[in-house]
């Protein structure tokens, strides 16, 4: 059975020039964002080239605001970025069509009162009808053993519902690159072996924010954002290692029993 639409687009955009082959989906020169005044990403130098990318870094280190960078929800106030090859304040409004992005809170993402119309809307948003777009959804609902929660009001969901539907309601849309920022933070075991698993078997490129290392353990690299820069960026086992010494560290200094000693 098959789901897409037949208006996908093609490798090269025409109303701008994506490269969706490119070898580095993300290219970063010096990028930096400033939101009111206030430094949030700072001198950004790299190129995103292999299949997995994982992102770790602390609580308001700027990962969410990196990855919203990708797909044109927030521009570069500073430096340049490319991705997929078209400069990504040109094309901030075409981003979306080619980066998918799962957002950390459900609520931020699913707009429709229900699931299958939730579902529907992207493969609308790329030009399919109304009907078959809902066709599509309930399809592909039922493909992934959703098809019960097909009808269900999103707003009554239970939070890891909720997350997996808005994976899903992203997955159909067959983006080139994915973004998913703390996809796991809601799932049960199952459910988020199931998502791994699903990741793992994707063609597409994947971006992931993720405080669960085990998550990003099979990556093809893992990038490490403090402080809003680039604090280390390589193979998964050695930043993650790095990461969690640092983090053992800096518990060690603060005192981990002491909530008053550690800072927001
Ligand atoms: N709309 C905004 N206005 C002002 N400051 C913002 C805004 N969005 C994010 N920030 C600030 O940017 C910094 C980075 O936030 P961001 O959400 O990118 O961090 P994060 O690493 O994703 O954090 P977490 O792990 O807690 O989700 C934080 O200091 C945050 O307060």
């Amino acid at each position: 059975m098959t789901f897409w639409r037949s208006k996908r687009a093609s490798t090269q955009d025409k109303a701008v020039a994506f490269d969706l082959e490119a070898a580095s989906y993300a290219r970063f020169e010096n990028v930096g964002l400033e939101i009111s005044g206030r430094t949030i990403l700072q001198d950004l130098s790299l190129q995103l080239n292999q299949q997995r990318i994982g992102l770790v870094g602390l609580n308001g280190s700027g990962k969410s605001s990196f990855v919203r960078l990708l797909n044109g929800l927030r521009q570069p106030t500073s430096g340049r970025l490319e991705i997929f090859g078209a400069d990504a304040v040109a094309a901030r409004k075409d981003l979306p069509r080619h980066v998918g992005f799962v957002f950390q809170n459900p609520d931020h993402q699913a707009i429709f009162p229900t699931v299958e119309e939730d579902v529907a809307f992207g493969l609308r948003q790329l030009g399919e009808d109304d009907r078959l777009a809902l066709e599509q959804a309930r399809d592909f609902l039922s493909l992934h053993g959703a098809s019960h929660l097909a009808q269900r009001p999103i707003a009554e969901l239970s939070e890891g519902q909720k997350q997996l539907v808005c994976i899903l309601a992203v997955l159909i849309m067959q983006p080139s690159l994915i973004i998913l920022d703390e996809p796991y933070s809601s799932l049960d075991a199952l459910a988020a072996r199931r998502l791994h698993a699903k990741l793992e078997s994707l063609p597409q490129k994947i971006v992931m924010i993720s405080h669960d290392p085990s998550q990003l353990e099979d990556f093809d690299r893992v990038v490490w954002i403090e402080a809003g820069g680039l604090r280390a960026d390589g193979a998964p086992g050695e930043i993650l290692k790095a990461y969690d010494d640092d983090i053992r560290a800096k518990a060690a200094a603060a005192g981990v029993d002491d909530w008053d000693r550690g800072h927001l």
